[in-house]
């Protein structure tokens, strides 16, 4: 395993080359540095560098609008699940201080019969830049499909079957969120742009940013700084499958700083995919995981349950 920076680094095509010598190390790479890290850059992703340049493109169009515009993308009801998010709303949990950010959030399309469609609210069209959710649409595909492979690996790591997460995860409640962290213009006190948070989800894929400021926390308590290189993405565990695997696999907790003052005049842009199941997958610690040194942790509950709870701490949901 190639430690390029900060974090280990992984090489998808070994999981999907067809090679079972190839996949076994990908597996095995893949779940230690998820015990031991709970951070991976993976190459060879499969999507498109030209889609993530587009995405950029509409997301930093977008952010351009006038405020009176983007604010009319803001639906309170939704609980910022779909639309745009303004500056200031979001806190992350157990701070007061709201982020230093503004977002946009873009979530499932059901294709098929599936009744689950009724539970996701529409997608919110950006009339102002019409190609801004055919992009988002096509890059939440090529991110499901990644992270799909992903949890095929995580899966066999564990003991379970490969597709252990593939039906709960078809047509599950993922969200592509493009982020802006504007410009600073006044001494932030104690804000920063991201406090530091776990995610909520069962894995982040995360397409390089824009600027410099992501940084996690490791095992040490030392801030470690993650610069992912242009051709990989940073994809870490959330809550969800910490929980799942009763800490076995690790969300670790990550925070994006303020840059140094000479670049306060900069924006940073960063588009996370938080991948999550439908909210009826039971998040029950699997018995595997469960051991004499290793205690049952959590109480049963579902997806569902629990993001309602997060959100809840985070200022979204009321
Ligand atoms: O902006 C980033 O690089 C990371 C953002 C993040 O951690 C989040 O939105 O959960
Ligand atoms: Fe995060």
């Amino acid at each position: 395993m190639a430690i390029t920076h900060s974090i280990p680094s992984v090489d998808l095509a070994d999981f999907t080359s067809g090679d079972a010598g190839l996949k076994a190390a990908f597996v095995q790479q893949l779940g230690k540095a998820y015990e031991e890290v709970g951070f991976v850059a993976v190459k060879n992703h499969g999507i498109p560098d030209e889609l993530i340049a587009d995405l950029y493109k509409y997301v930093q169009q977008f952010f351009q609008l006038p405020f009176d515009t983007k604010h009319t993308y803001e639906i309170p009801e939704l609980a910022g699940q779909r639309g745009y998010t303004s500056f200031g709303k979001e806190h992350a949990k157990g701070y007061e201080a709201p982020d230093l950010k503004e977002f946009f959030q873009f979530g499932q399309t059901v294709e098929d019969n599936d009744p689950i469609g009724v539970e996701y609210p529409a997608n919110v069209q950006v009339a102002e830049v019409p190609a801004f959710t055919p992009t988002f649409f096509q890059a939440f595909r090529g991110f499901e499909q990644s992270g799909r492979y992903l949890l095929q690996a995580i899966a066999l790591y564990l003991g379970l079957d490969e597709d252990y997460f593939d039906n709960k995860i078809h047509n599950g409640n993922s969200i592509l969120r493009a982020i802006h962290y504007p410009p600073i213009t006044q001494e932030p006190k104690s804000a920063i742009r991201a406090e530091q948070h776990e995610d909520i989800n069962l894995i982040t894929l995360l397409v390089g940013a824009s600027a410099d400021g992501l940084q996690i926390l490791d095992k040490q308590d030392n801030w470690v700084p993650v610069t992912s290189l242009p051709e990989q993405i940073v994809v870490n565990v959330g809550d969800m499958l910490q929980r799942l695997t009763n800490n076995r696999l690790k969300s670790t907790t990550h925070r994006v700083v303020n840059p140094p003052r000479e670049l306060w005049n900069t924006s940073r842009y960063s588009i996370p995919f938080f991948l999550h199941p439908k909210s009826n997958m039971r998040l029950d610690c699997l018995e595997s995981c469960v051991t004499a040194e290793n205690p049952l942790a959590y109480e049963p509950t579902t997806a569902g349950e629990y993001l309602d709870e997060r959100l809840r701490e985070i200022g979204l949901k009321k």
